[in-house]
């Protein structure tokens, strides 16, 4: 009896407890719906950003043609090479994620400089994954709000495979072993993770000899031992991969445009051919493959030729 006093009254606890659940899950769940200012915790795109590398060799512009890009519309984002993540000098806004490699305190772009044959693989395989885990952050809410969201990425999961760990295989610094692994798990994860799929590549390209005396000039001190062959080499894969289209480093890359840029000469000070850069990336941005065609010179005399057949009909 006691028994069945108890179990009926536990049973009767039971649902009490389970009805006070429901009953409380209601409320909040009424209450939730009742606050407006309720904030989500991450906005759904509206649209599917475009996706577009800009790709070239150490010292081409990169850096400098995505402060452009970032000035020039509000719907425009830049994902800048995770650099700081390899040098270890982290300026990420507070309370960004702090890796692992960051707690130990390595300098890995520094390690791989002074000694690539110890280092290549490891700092391309982190390079990669700090590459990837950027590139998917999810987009800022102003982003998921645009028409017609682009990010543009400095460099690409295919440049850090197909140009740099290629490189470190090709020239003997990377064991077979190395590469067949570091390619096993880059190709896994390149499918694994679709979403990083390209729209369009912009190539900034210059002479291996220019980017050396601009390295020289930026004086980053990881690269003092950096060698004009070094960059002859990185120069040549460019060149064969976006200028000559001599390989298809990846399928998901065979129809993708590229749009080529000469940085041979000065733009950074130069107004009026950084707007008339600006002009044809808009156009390109916007499916406009012309550009692609007559590509795009630093020097005057080729940018006017852009200039007259870009128009004005910018939407962005
Ligand atoms: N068109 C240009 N004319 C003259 N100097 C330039 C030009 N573009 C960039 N520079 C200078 O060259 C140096 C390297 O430029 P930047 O850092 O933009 O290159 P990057 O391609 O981003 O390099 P990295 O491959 O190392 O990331 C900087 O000092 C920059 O001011
Ligand atoms: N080995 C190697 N693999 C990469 O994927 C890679 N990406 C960038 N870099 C080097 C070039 C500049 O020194 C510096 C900044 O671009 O980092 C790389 N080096």
């Amino acid at each position: 009896m006691l028994a069945h006093v108890g179990g009926s009254m536990s049973q009767l606890l039971v649902k009490n407890a389970i009805v006070g659940r429901l009953v409380s899950a209601k409320s909040n769940l009424q209450s939730m719906m009742e606050m407006p200012t309720l904030k989500r915790a991450r906005s759904t795109p509206a649209a599917r950003p475009k996706k577009i590398a800009v790709e070239g060799n150490i010292a081409t512009g990169k850096s400098s043609f995505i402060r452009l890009l970032e000035a020039e519309s509000p719907e425009w984002m830049v994902v800048p090479e995770p650099v700081a993540r390899w040098t270890n000098i982290s300026n990420d806004e507070e309370g960004s994620e702090v890796t692992l490699s960051q707690k130990s305190g390595g300098n890995l772009l520094q390690m791989f400089y002074d000694d690539i044959k110890r280092w290549s693989y490891t700092f391309q395989s982190y390079a990669l994954l700090s590459r990837m885990r950027l590139q998917r952050n999810p987009l800022p809410d102003a982003l998921c709000e645009a028409k017609n969201p682009v990010q543009f990425f400095e460099r690409s999961l295919q440049s850090d495979r197909y140009i740099f760990a290629k490189n470190c295989f090709e020239s003997g610094v990377m064991s077979e072993t190395e590469w067949n692994i570091y390619q096993d798990w880059s190709t896994y994860l390149l499918h694994a993770l679709g979403e990083l799929r390209l729209d369009g590549i912009i190539y900034l390209r210059a002479e291996p000899e220019i980017c050396y005396q601009r390295m020289q000039k930026r004086g980053r001190p990881e690269e003092s031992g950096v060698t004009l062959d070094y960059l002859k080499c990185l120069h040549e894969k460019h060149e064969s991969w976006l200028y000559r289209n001599e390989v298809v480093v990846d399928q998901t890359l065979q129809d993708v445009p590229i749009f080529i840029i000469d940085c041979n000469e000065e733009f950074i000070d130069d107004k009026p051919n950084q707007e008339k850069m600006m002009q044809s990336v808009r156009k390109f941005v916007k499916g406009d493959t012309s550009v692609c065609d007559s590509g795009i010179d630093s020097t005057n005399s080729s940018l006017d030729s852009i200039a007259d057949t870009s128009g004005s009909d910018i939407e962005y």
